[in-house]
């Protein structure tokens, strides 16, 4: 729950002299569903990994009126900011409420599984209805589908009280069914926390997106709402390769790595 916004300035990262990220600004607030998109190699998770902590770069990254950059990761999951990966990282061989439980910071043996919904926390109880999970508590996470197992993940960051959510293509791999599942969960989360998605789904961008930012090259190109950033001819470029042939469908394919090359088709 937070009345903050995540105010990027001037983002910039680089590797060995390669700059990935030059000069980024953005910014997220509760109530929107904010993305990120942008072709292979845009800058956009070594953004989330600026911003928590895993890579080190200049400019700044607060919420609200504390600075991210140079705090070491641990403080900044401590400040609220959680992050989901591209791969789901949750334990496969324990359940989902013993998950829970390690997001919440509690050990539970299996055997006080029989008696689990009494020993719930009120926490762990609303991120397991919010997710809808309330009836997978005793299945290892390692049977549920992929798209649960993508929500298990976001759970644990509800039970952590997570302010922002940074969320890496959440919906890869997931059945069309699975994608708007996760569009109205995002939606239902957004509305008293900051939701920052990155995505190749343009489909999915398209329905659930409040706003977006489009990265190409390490660099701002275009930002704006979806029907905005669709309109801009340079988006159009670098999505097909040739600026003026684009029409509002462009988006629907996934972007090439550079401007000029052929776009590959939507998983
Ligand atoms: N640790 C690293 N060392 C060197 N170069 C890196 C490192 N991490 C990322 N890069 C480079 O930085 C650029 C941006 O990578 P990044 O993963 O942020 O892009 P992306 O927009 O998330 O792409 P994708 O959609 O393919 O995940 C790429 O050219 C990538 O090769």
């Amino acid at each position: 729950m937070t009345d903050a916004s995540l105010v990027v300035t001037d983002l910039h990262v680089e590797f060995s002299g390669f700059v990935a990220v030059g000069g980024v600004s953005f910014d997220a607030h509760p109530g929107e569903v904010r993305f990120l998109i942008g072709p292979n190699g845009a800058g956009k998770t070594t953004c989330i990994d600026a911003i928590t902590g895993l890579t080190p770069a200049t400019g700044s990254a607060r919420l609200g009126e504390k600075e991210l950059l140079g705090r070491q990761v641990h403080k900044i999951v401590r400040l609220g900011i959680g992050r989901t990966f591209q791969t789901a990282s949750v334990f496969d061989e324990l359940t989902v409420l013993q998950n829970l439980d390690i997001a919440a910071g509690r050990h539970r043996h299996s055997s006080s599984l029989l008696r689990a919904r009494r020993g719930t926390d009120a926490s762990i109880e609303r991120a397991l209805e919010e997710t809808g999970l309330a009836g997978e508590l005793a299945t290892p996470a390692g049977i549920l589908s992929h798209g649960q197992k993508q929500w298990l993940e976001i759970a644990m960051l509800l039970v952590q009280n997570a302010k922002v959510l940074l969320l890496d293509e959440p919906v890869a791999g997931m059945s069309q069914d699975e994608r708007t599942a996760t569009g109205e969960l995002l939606q239902r989360i957004a509305a008293k926390r900051i939701v920052l998605v990155v995505e190749h789904d343009m489909d999915f961008m398209r329905r659930f997106a409040t706003r977006v930012t489009v990265l190409h090259q390490g660099r701002v190109l275009s930002q704006g709402t979806v029907a905005e950033v669709q309109a801009d001819p340079q988006v159009q470029e670098v999505y097909l390769g040739t600026a003026g042939a684009a029409t509002t469908d462009a988006m629907a394919i996934v972007p090439g790595p550079a401007a000029g090359t052929p776009p590959r088709k939507e998983d």
